[in-house]
């Protein structure tokens, strides 16, 4: 049986993506589909006003909520599916910590998956920065993630994840320096986290690992948000029928 979602934010960047991705799919039908503001049908799927989502949980039943929009809506979006027993994807990022509170206690209601990157480049990614970062002691770290002119957050959700990542295998690395101007020579702790913001750039994440004459770049591209689509659909197909709890991506290419 396919899973039935319910995609938020259907307007969206990525709503349409998912959209049009599920169309595409045997594995996931589209049961519902809301935006804030008005809008045409998104790939031949009617989008009903997101204000509604509560009774229209109740009245289409699907399996999985996929929430890419804001901090804000994404955890309202996931309450309401928590107060209707829909398990969640959630691919939104930027969220403050009282923001991730509220997320982890739906969690404790019904299933939430939650990612930065849906695609399974910046999963592999996400592997070999944490074994390089371990095996390289005493370099230094730098983080660059490159977006499209329209994203709202930064740093990206994604160079957050790395960070942490980095910080997990090189505990001594805990002061992230976001940018730098004037004198500011590097200091021991230090990552440098850089957000640049150009035309249509999908997603872009490259970690910078520098010793003496030896310099270890690992780069990931996203060519387009397809692959953020489709990661979330496999993670939508994987989580319906699951016991409520906190998942990762890393759950499900496992
Ligand atoms: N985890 C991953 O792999 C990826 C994550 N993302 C994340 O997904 C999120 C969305 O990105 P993107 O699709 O590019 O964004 P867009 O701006 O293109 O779309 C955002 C959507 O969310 C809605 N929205 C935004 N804020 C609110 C709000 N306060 N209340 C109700 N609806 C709201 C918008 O509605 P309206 O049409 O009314 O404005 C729109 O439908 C971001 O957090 C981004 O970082 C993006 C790509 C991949
Ligand atoms: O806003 C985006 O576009 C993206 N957001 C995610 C992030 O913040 O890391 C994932 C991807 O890089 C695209």
């Amino acid at each position: 049986m396919p899973a039935r979602i319910a995609v938020t934010g259907a307007d969206g960047r990525m709503g349409r993506e998912v959209i049009a991705a599920a169309n595409d799919r045997d594995d996931c039908d589209v049961a519902l589909a809301v935006n804030r503001s008005p809008v045409d049908p998104v790939e031949g799927v009617a989008v009903d006003d997101a204000t509604n989502l509560p009774a229209l949980l109740a009245d289409s039943d699907p399996d999985v909520l996929v929430d890419f929009t804001g901090p804000d809506s994404s955890v309202e979006y996931v309450a309401a599916a928590a107060e209707a027993g829909v398990a969640c994807v959630v691919g939104t990022t930027g969220f403050d910590d009282e923001q991730e509170a509220a997320l982890a206690d739906a969690a404790r209601t019904v299933p939430v998956l939650r990612a930065s990157n849906f695609s399974r480049g910046v999963a592999a990614l996400r592997r070999a920065v944490s074994e390089a970062a371990a095996a390289l002691p005493g370099y230094d770290v730098e983080v660059t993630e490159t977006h499209h002119n329209a994203k709202v957050d930064a740093p990206s959700g994604t160079a957050l994840t790395l960070l942490d990542d980095i910080e997990a295998a090189r505990p001594e690395l805990d002061e992230r320096v976001h940018g730098r101007e004037g004198d500011s020579p590097r200091t021991d702790g230090e990552i440098g986290v850089h957000a640049r913001r150009a035309g249509d750039i999908a997603g872009e994440h490259e970690v910078l690992l520098a010793g003496d004459e030896n310099v270890l770049e690992l780069t990931h591209r996203a060519g387009s948000r397809r692959v953020f689509a489709a990661g979330a659909l496999d993670a939508a197909a994987w989580l319906a029928g699951r016991d409520a709890g906190a998942y990762d991506f890393t759950e499900v290419l496992e």
